[in-house]
């Protein structure tokens, strides 16, 4: 979402970024599926970086890590580090970002479950087995779809600030009472939960086609089978999504 709308955003602004969050993350996929699953790129024998202990998977996404955090990205709210420990300062002019999050916002950072999720789960679902060599390719797309990930269900705390504003009504009582359950049935929109699935799946089907001239193409091939696409969402982006609603909702009164 453009920086200058978090003012007066409303929820179906925040929910056209989620829709719009579903091509990238889509396209991260697609593009991962292009190389097998690479074990080496995860194994930490195999890189014996000197001054590095461990996989050139870790080593990747720290050094890239730490180049971002230079240049201002995790000054963004909306973007959060895999290992933000240690990361160096910015160096670049601080762009003062609206504050519309309360500042309790900080401390929720939910990415060690999405990296044991999508490397553990999600990643042998959809890659073909078999190692073609390409371990830096490997962890650059790796990278591209953990990130594209974590924003998605990070915008939880965004989605969560809005609905506490247009209802704080039903939603102070519960966030008093620390009552997650309640909280879960306020912020639960199974509509749009089923619209979002159904959608992943045909982005998957349209983006993941094999487009061929002539003839009408491989009916029934894709890139990244469409199942996976939205059985990621169901199981685990807006079950995920949801528990950052409610850790920030929880925290919203203090
Ligand atoms: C993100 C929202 O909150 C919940 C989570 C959703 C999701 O992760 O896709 C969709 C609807 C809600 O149950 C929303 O209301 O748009």
């Amino acid at each position: 979402m453009a920086k200058a709308e978090h003012n007066n955003v409303t929820l179906g602004m925040v929910r056209d970024s989620l829709i719009r969050q579903e091509d990238t993350i889509v396209y991260s996929l697609i593009e991962r599926a292009r190389f097998p699953l690479n074990p080496p790129t995860y194994d930490p024998s195999y890189a014996s970086i000197p001054g590095f202990s461990g996989s050139l998977l870790e080593f990747f996404v720290k050094q890239t890590e730490a180049v971002q955090a230079k240049a201002g990205r995790y000054d963004n709210p909306e973007e959060h580090p895999f290992f933000p420990d240690n990361l160096p300062p910015s160096l670049v002019p601080h762009y003062k970002y609206p504050e519309v999050l309360h500042p309790a916002a900080m401390s929720i950072n939910i990415n060690k479950l999405i990296w044991d999720m999508y490397f553990n789960k999600l990643l042998p679902s959809f890659v073909s087995p078999g190692d073609d060599e390409n371990y830096a390719l490997t962890a650059a797309r790796d990278l591209e779809c953990l990130q594209a990930i974590s924003r998605r269900i990070h915008y939880g705390k965004l989605v969560a600030e809005v609905k506490f504003r247009d209802e704080r009504k039903d939603y102070e009582p519960a966030i008093r009472a620390q009552d997650r359950f309640t909280l879960t049935n306020l912020l639960t929109f199974t509509n749009v939960e089923e619209a979002v699935k159904k959608r992943v799946a045909k982005k998957a089907m349209t983006f993941g086609q094999e487009v061929k001239l002539g003839d009408d193409g491989d009916k029934g091939k894709y890139k990244v089978d469409p199942a996976i696409v939205s059985g990621l969402y169901a199981d685990w982006v807006i079950p995920l999504t949801k528990e950052v609603e409610i850790d920030y909702l929880l925290r919203r009164l203090n």
